[in-house]
């Protein structure tokens, strides 16, 4: 286990393969997840790629700290753990409030990143209302009541049957999560809003959209990569929003074919 101290917070992180000289991705996570989400893609490209993952701060092993977390807290913690680790520049790939944290290093450090992934995210996710509401109902009764009604845009009901052993620790992992973690998240994904600042991005960009993702439906990703000047757009069938556990080889293989016709990697 590797921990990396960022204010009052230790992040927990796992790199792989870094010192092999390839590419290295850096992989966000979303909301209420934690880094093993990313094993099935870290299997399927970790010949061709090197891997940085951590927990956001109040998730998995990661501490939550003292002070609100904003999603530029989350993109500093990214920078603090490529700076610890001598990382002059990554292929960013963000998962839903982890496309937020891409989003706004794309912006403000676009010097640090080969490369942009956007995947089941966008330029701003839900109404203030929404998040508002989420957040009163977990802190009056926690997060029980809403793991299934999230499950349900998280994956297709196809991926959500009682004997499949991986929704069921996927549902577990959110079951699990810590509340004031996730409520300063899902805080910070309400205030957030990259609608402007993306028409200046200039990064060779991938947006990815699961076929049934009912949180960051395809319409609003296309609506992202429209934002974005010469972003491409990708769809995986059969997926909802988390599409490293429910398609992760389509998923990897819509990654790898993006990446392969980029020159300059
Ligand atoms: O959990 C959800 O409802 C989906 C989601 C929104 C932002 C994020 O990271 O996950």
């Amino acid at each position: 286990m590797k921990f990396l101290q960022v204010g009052d917070a230790a992040i927990h992180y796992q790199a792989d393969g870094l010192s092999d000289g390839r590419p290295i991705i850096a992989l966000v996570n979303s909301l209420g997840t934690d880094l093993r989400i990313w094993d099935p893609v870290v299997a399927a490209l970790g010949r061709h790629y090197a891997f940085l993952r951590h927990d956001k701060r109040g998730h998995g092993l990661s501490e939550t700290g003292s002070a609100p977390a904003s999603i530029e807290t989350h993109a500093a913690d990214v920078l603090a753990l490529m700076a610890h680790l001598d990382i002059e520049r990554v292929i960013l790939w963000g998962l839903s409030i982890g496309g937020l944290v891409a989003q706004s290093i794309a912006v403000s450090h676009p010097e640090r990143v080969r490369a942009l992934i956007l995947s089941n995210t966008a330029h701003k996710i839900g109404t203030a209302e929404m998040w508002n509401a989420r957040i009163g109902a977990i802190k009056a009764e926690g997060l029980s009541p809403m793991v299934d009604p999230v499950m349900e845009r998280w994956f297709t009901p196809a991926f959500r049957r009682a004997d499949n052993p991986l929704y069921a620790g996927a549902r577990t992992m959110l079951a699990r999560q810590e509340v004031e973690g996730y409520c300063r998240s899902a805080a910070a994904v309400r205030d957030a809003d990259f609608t402007e600042a993306l028409r200046g991005v200039a990064l060779p960009t991938l947006c990815i959209a699961g076929s049934g993702d009912g949180s960051t439906p395809p319409a609003l990703v296309r609506e992202l990569s429209a934002l974005i000047p010469g972003s491409h757009y990708a769809e995986i069938d059969a997926c909802g929003h988390i599409p490293c556990l429910e398609q992760p080889d389509a998923y990897a293989a819509c990654v790898a074919d993006f990446l392969t016709r980029l020159p300059e990697l």
